[in-house]
């Protein structure tokens, strides 16, 4: 288990450079979070510390409570959420939390962003939809997530009033999922500005996602 930690550890330090570097979060805002193979626990970014400052040995180790059983530093705010959604969804494998402008400007109107472009069908399968507002620090905003990706094929849900948050079979699928949504979220928000978008129908939706999901890239390579 020992060597699982701490791949895991690395991976999530690694991940954390991507939220920056795409402008999904500004200063210490966002974290991501992985569940540790094999074991009952995540690995999640401390909290309040500045990405520049991230390493392998400052990742904190927590069981799927949110309790910290490794590190020196205390665990991010939203660790009991993560925790929960691991608990509750054990398809999930990480967790990303942002702040991204535009997909968070969604969440702060409560608007779910609608399937009307080929590349929301491709990576979300419908409309990226919106959870409930619930405090920081405990897992009610797990909660929300769970409850709201319920029944949905979004990796994504615009949580009202606060941000973005998504899950993935791992960690990197996670990260991916935040920096696409941020991309859908500013494709429509463009086009809304001069005019109504038309949402696919629910055959091609289903087709599309179908296809990116099992087809796309080397998936049916020989
Ligand atoms: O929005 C929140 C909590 O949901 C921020 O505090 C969060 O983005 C960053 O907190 P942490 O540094 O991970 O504790």
């Amino acid at each position: 288990m020992r060597a699982a930690v701490e791949a895991a550890k690395a991976d999530v330090c690694a991940l954390h450079a991507y939220l920056p570097a795409a402008e999904l979060v500004a200063w210490t805002s966002g974290n991501v979070s992985a569940r540790v193979p094999g074991a009952d626990l995540m690995v999640i970014k401390p909290s309040g510390l500045e990405y520049a400052d991230l390493t392998p040995a400052s990742m904190v180790v927590c069981d799927l409570y949110g309790n910290r059983v490794e590190g020196d530093y205390a665990p991010s705010s939203d660790t009991g959420s993560h925790a929960y959604v691991y608990r509750h969804r054990p398809d999930v494998n990480g967790v990303v939390h942002t702040h991204s402008p535009y997909a968070t400007s969604w969440a702060a109107r409560a608007e779910a962003i609608p399937c009307c472009l080929t590349a929301i069908a491709d990576e979300f399968g419908g409309d990226i939809p919106v959870g409930p507002f619930a405090l920081i620090g405990d897992e009610a905003i797990g909660e929300g997530i769970v409850e709201t990706l319920e029944g949905s094929n979004s990796p994504a849900v615009l949580m009202r009033n606060h941000g973005v948050f998504t899950i993935g079979a791992s960690a990197r699928a996670a990260v991916k999922a935040a920096v696409m949504v941020e991309d859908a979220a500013r494709t429509v928000h463009l086009a809304r500005l001069l005019g109504p978008v038309t949402r696919l129908d629910d055959a091609d939706i289903a087709s599309l996602h179908d296809r990116y999901t099992n087809v796309y890239g080397q998936k049916g390579a020989k």
